[in-house]
């Protein structure tokens, strides 16, 4: 991405979502809209600075110390900032390479796309056309303005949409996910939805956090993770009941939760700390939340 312009000159220019809903379907989904398109935390718009993709999801892998330097060094700051997007665009491809084999004439729907940042790596992966939907108007407009800004406009699109209730045709994609955006939604709802869009065969994935049933109930730092961005964290077996109730028959179910620590142990040294950081690493250490993968074939 060109270095002279961020994020802030970026969304200037983003010209208003041509393909906006009149109004939320409840008054929740109307506070989770007004949340996103007030959303401006420097740990999200640093990190999509580093090379234009913009995500909100958390990162996975181990940490490259020697990337870090020294951290007495004047441009460790920058580094850092530099190693947690690294980590964060590592899980979206993650995600997408569970996909499975993606045709350049297929259709990806991302169901909560947020600022696109996986919308864009699924177009550079696979050729294909990506699918966006979102509440936040603001989300919409800024990622149709990074696809203009890489031209990639004719292939990524996002709209202002439920992805409870989309306007894709009926078996018309090959693969949709959420990335860390189905714990704003009813799962036999969402996965209802997903269904009824995928083709016989297309693929789901998500990569979400959940509460661990082995613990019992959700732990006070699930509540806390649920507090501080308004949405409801679901169990495991929420998950699994739902997909099987719609046709959606898990193939891959992987416990990303060793792979995310890192990432948080590291967020949290940096100065771009949200406050949210101990929940995550304390519910993630006593067992009482799980960050998964879960791909499931559309039958
Ligand atoms: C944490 S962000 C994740 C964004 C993106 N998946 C990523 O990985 O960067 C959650 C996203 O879910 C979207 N969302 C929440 N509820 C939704 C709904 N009912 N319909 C469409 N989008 C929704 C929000 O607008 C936001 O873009
Ligand atoms: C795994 C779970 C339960 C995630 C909840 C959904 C969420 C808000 C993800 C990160 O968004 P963000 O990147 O905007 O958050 P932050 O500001 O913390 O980086
Ligand atoms: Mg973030």
């Amino acid at each position: 991405m060109d270095s002279s312009v961020t994020h802030t000159e970026l969304a200037a220019t983003a010209a208003p979502s041509a393909l906006r809903i009149p109004r939320p379907a409840t008054p929740y989904q109307g506070d989770i809209a007004r949340y996103w398109d007030g959303e401006a935390r420097p740990v999200n718009l640093r990190l999509g600075d580093v090379d234009g993709l913009y995500h909100h999801h958390y990162g996975i892998g181990e940490v490259d110390r020697a990337a870090l330097g020294d951290p007495e060094d004047s441009t460790s700051e920058k580094k850092l900032i530099a190693e947690l997007h690294r980590l964060e665009s590592a899980q979206a491809e993650y995600l997408l390479g569970h996909l499975g084999d993606i045709g350049r004439d297929d259709t990806l729907v991302d169901a909560g796309c947020g600022r696109g940042g996986s919308m864009v790596m699924a177009h550079q992966r696979f050729g294909c056309k990506v699918e966006g939907v979102t509440l936040s108007a603001k989300q919409a407009d800024f990622a149709n303005g990074r696809a203009r800004e890489l031209r990639f406009q004719d292939h990524v699109r996002a709209r202002v949409c439920n992805m409870l209730a989309t306007p894709f045709e009926t078996g018309s994609v090959a693969g949709s996910w959420n990335n860390e955006s189905s714990m704003y939604v009813d799962l036999q709802d969402l996965f209802a939805e997903h269904s009824r869009i995928l083709s016989v065969g297309g693929r789901y994935v998500t990569i979400t956090g959940c509460w661990n049933p082995r613990y019992g109930q959700p732990s006070k730092w699930v509540s806390q993770i649920n507090a501080h961005f308004e949405c409801n964290i679901h169990s495991r077996r929420e998950y699994l009941r739902a997909m099987a109730d719609n046709r959606l028959v898990p193939q891959t179910v992987i416990d990303l939760t060793p792979d995310t620590l890192p990432y948080w142990e590291l967020r949290a040294t940096s100065s771009l700390v949200t406050g949210i950081e101990d929940a995550f690493i304390n519910s993630y250490r006593d067992g009482s939340f799980q960050y998964l993968l879960i791909a499931a074939d559309r039958v």
